[in-house]
């Protein structure tokens, strides 16, 4: 039997929501860490939420871009990931890798056939693939916008690469984002909330049963 999907739920804020994440079957949960996010945490509640995570659910931190001592600040907390959600080179993915220590996920925006063409060369350094859709020029972060992409394009990929999908998910299409694009896991955070920022305990039982349901 193939493996479970993983399941991530991000952009959590709360000890409630965290609590409610893992109740429902959650594999791994985000914590951003992006002033411009409507989901931005401090690091003094990064380090609350990641050592209740311990143990219980893999965590994960996002990140847009970091500078030297913000990966070493964050990699301090102790998360099992961070999440790379900014325009990192390979090689720069490969300097935080090494220098963080913890495991790293590489968010890629996916709008045309070039951008999936440029996925290969972030396999080679990172320890998991994250494909999220392109943001819309003018947007005021990368990610986290609730916008779904041509999963089409993924034909083209390379079927030895494994990821995760991300962008626009939400309980009502995700069985069929798993049909079309068989991914490693699933990444939601916009279609788990009643408001930018505010998660619904309710919507990510029935995301997370779906997924389940799915699979
Ligand atoms: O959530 C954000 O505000 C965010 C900001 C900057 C980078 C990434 C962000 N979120 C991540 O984007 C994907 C997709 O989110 P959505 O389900 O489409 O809302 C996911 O990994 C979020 O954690």
């Amino acid at each position: 039997m193939a493996d479970p999907l993983i399941i991530k739920i991000c952009g959590i804020k709360t000890i409630d929501m965290l609590d409610a994440a893992i109740e429902a079957g959650a594999d791994m949960v985000g914590f951003m860490h992006f002033m411009r996010s409507p989901r931005h945490v401090s690091i003094e509640d990064l380090a609350l939420l990641i050592s209740a995570a311990r143990g219980k659910v893999q965590s994960c931190v996002v990140l847009v871009n970091p500078d030297n001592s913000c990966v070493a600040e964050v990699a301090a907390l102790g998360p099992d990931w961070i999440q790379l959600h900014g325009p990192e080179t390979p090689h720069r993915v490969e300097a935080i890798r090494a220098e963080a220590g913890v495991e790293i996920m590489k968010a890629l925006p996916i709008g045309t056939a070039e951008d999936v063409a440029q996925v290969a060369a972030f396999a080679k350094v990172a320890d998991r693939i994250l494909l999220d859709a392109k943001p819309p020029k003018g947007a005021d972060r990368p990610g986290g916008l609730g916008e779904s992409f041509d999963w089409s394009l993924l034909k083209a990929l390379d079927p030895s690469i494994p990821f995760m999908l991300s962008g626009g998910l939400k309980p009502d299409n995700v069985a069929d984002a798993i049909r079309d694009v068989a991914p490693l896991g699933v990444d939601v955070s916009s279609g788990v909330e009643r408001a930018p920022g505010e998660k619904d305990k309710r919507l990510i039982e029935t995301f997370i049963r779906n997924v389940r349901a799915a699979s």
